[in-house]
C-alpha cells in the first residue's frame, strides 16, 4: 500500500505539490490526471524516491521514504519500476540485452537472467524480437521492451509516466491492455500518470485529478465521471460544450441498466414534455460502458423533470 499524507514539495520556494493525500491499495491501478505542469511527474518521482519532499509523508508498505538511507533507497527502487513516454532504451544493445540490463547490474546468475528475459518477452509479446536493436522496432514494441525491462527485478509497484503519450490510439489501447494483464497476472500495483482522461478511463480503477499542485477531485473512476465536478468539466474542456439556447440544459447519465436506457421516452410520455437532444456520448470505463446525454428542456418543465429523474434514481447535472 502507498499512503501519501499531507505531502508538500517546493522547488526553490515555489510550492508544486500542496497537501496531497492519496491511498493506493495493493494490486490497484491508480490514475493521476491533470494538465501539463499540474505536478503529476513530481508526485510520481516522490513516490519512487527520486525526489525528496518538504513535509508530509509517503509510506510504501509501512516504510517512510524520507527515512531510508542510500542503501535502503537503492533496495526500495528494486521494488518500484518506472516506464516513460520516450522509452529510454539502449540503442546499441539488442532487445535481449536491454531487458537483461538491470539483472546484469545486480549480478544475477546468467541462466536465471536468460530464463527471466524469455519469460518477460513472452508476457509482453516480443519473443520474436530479442535479437533486434530498438531502432528496428515500432513505438509500441519499444514500449513493450521498456515494460519487460521494468518488470525484470520483480517490482511490486510500476509507475507509468505518460507511457502511451507518444503512441497512436490503437497502440495506446494495446499497451493499456498489457498493463492491465500485468496487474491481474502478476498482482503489481500500477500508478498511471496521464494528461488524457481517456487513458485513465480505459485502465484505472481510481483517479485523482491534479490542478496546480493539489488534488481537486478523487475517487473511483466511474463515480468521478458520474458526479462530474466543476473542476473535471474545466479539465475536460466540457464546461462550455452546452450551447446557450432558451430553456435549461440537463446532462443525464446513462448506466448499463434498463432503467436508464429508456429514461427519455418514459419521461416524455409520463410528463408530456418536449425536449431537444443537444449531444451525447458513450465511453468505456474498463469493463463498463457509461454514457451521457445533454438535453434541453423548457424552463416551465424543469422542476418536474428533475423530480422525475431523481425519483427514478437517474443521475443528472444541471447547467443553469
Ligand atoms: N527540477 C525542477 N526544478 C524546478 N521546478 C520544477 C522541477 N521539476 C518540475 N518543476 C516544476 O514543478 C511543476 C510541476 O511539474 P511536473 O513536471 O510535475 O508537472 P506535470 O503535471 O508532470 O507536467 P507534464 O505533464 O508537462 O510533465 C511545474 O511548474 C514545473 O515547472
Amino acid at each position: 500500500m502507498i499512503e501519501i499524507t499531507n505531502l508538500q514539495k517546493s522547488f526553490g520556494g515555489i510550492e508544486v505539490l500542496k497537501n496531497i493525500n492519496i491511498t493506493i491499495q495493493d494490486g490497484e491501478i491508480y490514475g493521476l490526471v491533470g494538465k501539463s505542469g499540474a505536478g503529476k511527474s513530481t508526485l510520481l518521482r516522490c513516490i519512487n524516491g527520486l525526489e525528496t519532499y518538504s513535509s508530509g509523508s509517503i509510506k510504501t508498505n509501512g516504510v517512510e521514504l524520507n527515512s531510508l538511507d542510500k542503501k535502503g533507497l537503492r533496495n526500495f527502487r528494486k521494488e518500484v519500476a518506472m516506464i516513460f513516454q520516450h522509452f529510454p532504451l539502449l540503442g546499441r544493445k539488442t532487445v535481449y540485452d536491454n531487458i537483461s540490463f538491470p539483472m546484469k547490474c545486480w549480478k544475477y546468475d546468467k541462466n536465471a537472467i536468460d530464463k527471466r528475459v524469455r519469460e518477460l518477452a513472452e508476457i509482453v509479446g516480443i519473443s520474436d524480437k530479442l535479437k533486434q536493436k530498438p531502432s528496428t522496432l515500432s513505438g509500441g514494441q519499444k514500449q513493450r521492451v521498456a515494460i519487460a525491462r521494468a518488470l525484470s527485478m520483480n517490482p511490486k509497484i510500476l509507475l507509468s509516466d505518460e507511457a502511451t503519450s507518444a503512441l497512436d490510439p490503437k497502440t495506446t489501447t494495446a499497451i493499456l491492455q498489457l498493463l492491465r494483464e500485468i496487474n491481474e497476472k502478476l498482482g503489481i500495483t500500477i500508478v498511471v500518470v496521464s494528461h488524457q482522461m481517456e487513458v485513465i478511463r480505459q485502465v484505472c480503477q481510481k483517479v485523482s485529478l491534479l490542478e496546480n499542485g493539489h488534488i481537486v477531485t478523487s475517487g473511483k473512476v466511474d463515480e468521478v465521471f458520474l458526479n462530474v465536478s466543476k473542476e473535471l468539466h474545466k479539465f475536460l474542456g466540457t464546461e462550455e460544450m452546452f450551447p446557450s439556447i432558451d430553456g435549461v440544459n440537463l446532462q443525464i447519465m446513462l448506466l448499463e441498466n434498463d432503467d436508464s436506457k429508456q429514461v427519455l421516452s418514459r419521461l416524455a410520455r409520463t410528463l408530456d414534455v418536449d425536449f431537444s437532444i443537444l449531444g451525447g456520448k458513450v465511453e468505456r470505463y474498463r469493463d463498463k460502458h457509461l454514457g451521457s446525454l445533454i438535453i434541453n428542456f423548457q424552463k416551465e418543465d424543469i422542476s418536474k423533470v428533475k423530480e422525475y429523474l431523481t425519483d427514478k434514481q437517474i443521475v443528472w447535472h444541471s447547467f443553469e
